[in-house]
């Protein structure tokens, strides 16, 4: 497996080019299945996980083609045309599931669309156990009946699903996502009480427009879908990614540097920049972007909860609780999404980082230095916090398994390199 190795402490000026989000991405790519149109998507993110959805699609019988961008080296703003013009096959099975969590999202378009599906049950992760029993009531509220069978959701509904009232007990991003999907080409209208206000889900629900969808209420808590007969194919640009955006601001953050984030959404970063500005951190809109500047600062410690949005995400609690290790006082960070999002914490213990979890809290106590150490990537946001806490620590920095950071960055270390980062992968040898 490839690792990252780190040697710390340059302070990173330059500018990073944010991508398209990944989350956002994820769930637009399984709309394609809602038409026998082509949906082209713009802006698409180059991540494993991107691939991954790719291939379960194509299995599903959709026909793709992927335009790269010359001028960026085919790396960043591909353009994927994505065409289901007959799906040949319901079922998503396990092997491509388990790798990753969003394919769940084929459910309710193959549903609507074909009116039976057959996707391998998730499972728990590394950060919790994830259920979906949320989407699936809310599918069987629109009539789908559905069993459990060998791991498998076994769904089918006779005639179309009928729009319903839902209240979502609690906010769920891909619930959200798989029932406006379903909703879009029901019979009737279906309300979504409590529905989840990530910009992803906007990001969607704008595509689904764009695909001749009736959704009102787009960015707020309650959506009004009025189902139509068919949709049409779209051409639709992915959001830039606030997670990387983000992820990016706590580089320049902890090294004390100074960076430009081009193609950053300033408006989705409310929550993020709000912290980072409490800490003592510049932070101000740029017209490419936003500028993160903390070149001789002093970082504060802050409280930090975690939130549905417009709350603070908890896909960024990982890397601001590396900053926070920095800071010069204490911070509180509790997590409220996931019940085991802090795998983080023994591996930034190597590295000096001062904390200790009691429950769904971490106090954090600020310690002016971290240590390079070797460390080992649990989880996605895990992976990249670490990287984090490598270019603020003193000496060298070795991130093992850091397969999970290919699933949400792109090109992470040239990212970083460029702004004066000393970061390398080492490629895994033949015999590992
Ligand atoms: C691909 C993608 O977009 N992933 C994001 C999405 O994940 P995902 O869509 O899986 O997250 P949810 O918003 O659904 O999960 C929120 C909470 O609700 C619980 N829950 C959810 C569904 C359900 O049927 N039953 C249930 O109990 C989950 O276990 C979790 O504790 O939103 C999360 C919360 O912002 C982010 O961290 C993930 O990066
Ligand atoms: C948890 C994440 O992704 P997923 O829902 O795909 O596991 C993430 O993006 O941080």
């Amino acid at each position: 497996m490839d690792r990252i190795r780190i040697i710390g402490g340059t302070p990173l000026k330059g500018t990073i080019t944010i991508g398209g989000a990944k989350n956002a991405a994820l769930a637009l790519m399984p709309a394609c299945l809602l038409t026998d149109e082509t949906l082209s998507l713009a802006n698409l993110p180059h991540l494993v996980d991107i691939t991954t959805m790719a291939n379960l699609l194509a299995q599903h019988g959709v026909g793709m083609i992927l335009n790269g961008d010359a001028a960026n080296g085919g790396h960043t703003g591909r353009v994927l045309e994505l065409t289901a013009a007959e799906i040949t096959n319901t079922t998503a099975p396990y092997d491509l599931v388990r790798k990753m969590r969003a394919s769940v999202l084929v459910l309710g378009p193959l549903l609507a669309r074909c009116g039976q599906a057959r996707v391998s049950l998730p499972g728990g992760c590394a950060i919790g156990t994830r259920p979906v029993d949320l989407h699936l009531k809310a599918l069987e509220q629109m009539g789908a009946v559905i069993e459990l069978e060998e791991g498998y959701i076994v769904a089918h509904v006779r005639g179309r699903l009928k729009g319903a009232h839902i209240i979502f007990p609690q906010v769920t991003v891909g619930g959200t996502e798989n029932i406006l999907m379903a909703a879009s080409l029901a019979e009737g209208e279906t309300v979504i009480a409590n529905a989840a206000r990530e910009p992803e889900v906007a990001d969607l629900a704008h595509c689904l427009v764009a695909m001749g969808a009736k959704i009102e209420g787009i960015g707020s808590g309650t959506l009004h879908i009025q189902g139509v007969d068919r949709l049409h194919g779209a051409h639709y640009s992915v959001v830039p990614d606030r997670i990387e955006t983000g992820s990016y601001a706590v580089a320049a953050a902890i090294t004390r540097g100074d960076i430009e984030l081009v193609g950053a959404r300033f408006d989705l970063m409310e929550s993020v920049n709000t912290i980072l500005t409490e800490c003592g951190v510049l932070v101000e809109e740029t017209p490419r972007g936003m500028r993160v500047c903390a070149e001789g600062r002093d970082i504060a410690g802050v409280d930090i909860m975690t939130e549905p949005y417009p709350g603070f995400p908890t896909d960024m609690q990982a890397q601001l609780m590396a900053l926070m290790s920095t800071s010069s006082g204490a911070s509180m960070i509790t997590e409220t999404i996931f019940e085991n999002r802090f795998m983080h914490v023994p591996e930034m213990t190597r590295m000096g980082a001062r904390i200790n979890v009691h429950g769904a809290s971490a106090i954090v106590r600020g310690s002016a230095k971290l240590s390079g150490a070797q460390v080992m990537a649990t989880d996605l946001r895990a992976s990249v916090s670490l990287i984090l806490a490598g270019l603020a620590a003193e000496g060298e920095t070795i991130v093992n398994r850091v397969y999970h950071l290919d699933r949400g960055y792109e090109r992470v270390e040239e990212k970083l390199a460029a702004c004066g980062a000393r970061i390398e992968r080492l490629k895994a040898t033949a015999a590992e």
